[in-house]
């Protein structure tokens, strides 16, 4: 009832208004476009709220799928009847196949906002007289981003970790026989066809590992947002109360080398988020799957540097390891008097890089967008490493290409 209150409450409102303004006949020219104006404008922020809440909605990074594959055919039964061939024979064709279901990674595709819920294969064709085989169906493909993991009853069952990855999740059934099939010395004229099987059926996870290659981790109000519309074309809301970001925002950065790094601004986090204090868990759960952090500090506030502490204490607690991911500081403020002095003293107090900036302003920004391509090419050369290493160890290919 709300929601349908809240839809039509400007329209209904604006239209009472000119309703009762147009009823006296003594209104002028001027309020009447005073009234268009006013009818104009207030329309045009509500329907910029809306947009600005969808966007918001629009970053998903779990989704519980339930998958089927397609059904075969069933088989023919039937003979074949033709001008000279009286007694022809049996000529019932197969059923084709049902189509499978495939899971593959893409790197243009960024959440599982667009992964619907239930997905059921195509069915394959039944056979058909004069030995004509059904056709098979067409495969169903789930594109997802690239660092999706799929799950099932919380086993992991693959992580697709490169750009064109695809895993089959539900085989289609096999097309049933014809009659022609039966055919053998002892039945000359079988009249026997058999159902297509079904398709497989299963209910998955799908959870994004990796939402971003660097989180930009802090308290609320600290410039996250800020600072992320600054570095990349992403647009999350920016305003002076806390929790103004509730989900992660990724926006891109491309070097002239036409790399991209993604970066996502998490919600802020506060003490005692590992009880679930705040947005708790979720906000955790996010920051695990970033692989670099940027520890957003608000130089406005009295000691800037107990949020680093508590920040690393969080995640630490949290997760063991997670605060020694690659990070550095980047202490946000810079234009506001007296942040010099506390600059010196964070970094005094921290073992990480700072980044002293002004978000708002603009200032020193691509200095954070150096610093972000270092962790990344660092992080690259790395991963390279291990894979050679892993590939040497094992030939074993668990990610299905042919299907
Ligand atoms: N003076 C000054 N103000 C800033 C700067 N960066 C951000 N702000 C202000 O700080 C307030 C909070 O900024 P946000 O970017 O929304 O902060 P956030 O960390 O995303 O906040 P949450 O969404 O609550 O996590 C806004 O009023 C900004 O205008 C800066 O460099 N200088």
């Amino acid at each position: 009832m709300s929601s349908v209150w809240s839809f039509h409450f400007p329209n209904m409102f604006l239209w009472r208004l000119g309703q009762g303004m147009t009823a006296g006949r003594s209104l002028c020219n001027s309020q009447r476009i005073f009234t268009v104006f006013v009818q104009v404008s207030v329309q045009r922020t509500y329907a910029s709220k809306q947009s600005e809440k969808k966007k918001a909605r629009a970053f998903v990074d779990w989704r519980r799928v339930s998958v089927e594959g397609g059904k075969g055919g069933n088989g023919c039964s039937a003979f074949i009847r033709e001008f000279g061939r009286p007694f022809g024979g049996p000529g019932g064709g197969d059923g084709g196949s049902g189509g499978n279901i495939v899971i593959k990674a893409n790197k243009r595709v960024k959440s599982l906002a667009k992964v619907k819920s239930i997905y059921k294969a195509e069915n394959g064709s039944p056979g058909r007289n004069n030995s004509c085989h059904g056709k098979n169906a067409s495969h169903t493909v789930i594109p997802v981003p690239v660092g999706t993991c799929i799950k099932e009853n919380g086993n992991v069952v693959i992580d697709l970790e490169r750009n064109g990855d695809a895993v089959v999740v539900a085989h289609g059934g096999l097309g049933g026989k014809g009659n022609q099939f039966f055919l053998s010395n002892e039945d000359k004229a079988p009249t026997l066809a058999t159902a297509g099987e079904s398709g497989e059926k299963c209910v998955l996870d799908l959870e994004l590992r990796t939402i971003a290659h660097v989180g930009l981790v802090g308290f609320p109000n600290a410039g996250k947002s800020t600072l992320l519309r600054a570095i990349s074309r992403a647009q999350p809301t920016v305003a002076a109360y806390p929790f103004t970001t509730l989900k992660p925002h990724v926006g891109i950065i491309q070097y002239e080398d036409f790399e991209q790094v993604a970066v996502a601004d998490i919600p802020g986090l506060i003490r005692g988020a590992h009880l679930n204090k705040g947005l708790g868990h979720s906000f955790l759960r996010h920051i695990e799957r970033c692989c670099f952090l940027l520890f957003v500090v608000d130089l406005s506030v009295r000691e800037p540097w107990t949020q680093v502490d508590d920040l690393m204490y969080e995640l630490e607690i949290y997760q063991s390891g997670l605060s020694s991911r690659p990070h550095a500081a980047v202490a946000n403020k810079m234009d506001l008097p007296g942040t010099s002095e506390k600059l010196t003293l964070l970094q005094e107090h921290v073992d990480m890089p700072v980044i002293p900036i002004s978000a708002k302003e603009g200032r020193d920004v691509g200095m954070v967008i150096n610093h972000i391509r270092e962790l990344y090419d660092r992080d690259m050369a790395q991963v390279a490493n291990q894979k050679g290493e892993t590939e040497n160890q094992s030939h074993k290919k668990t990610v299905l290409l042919e299907w």
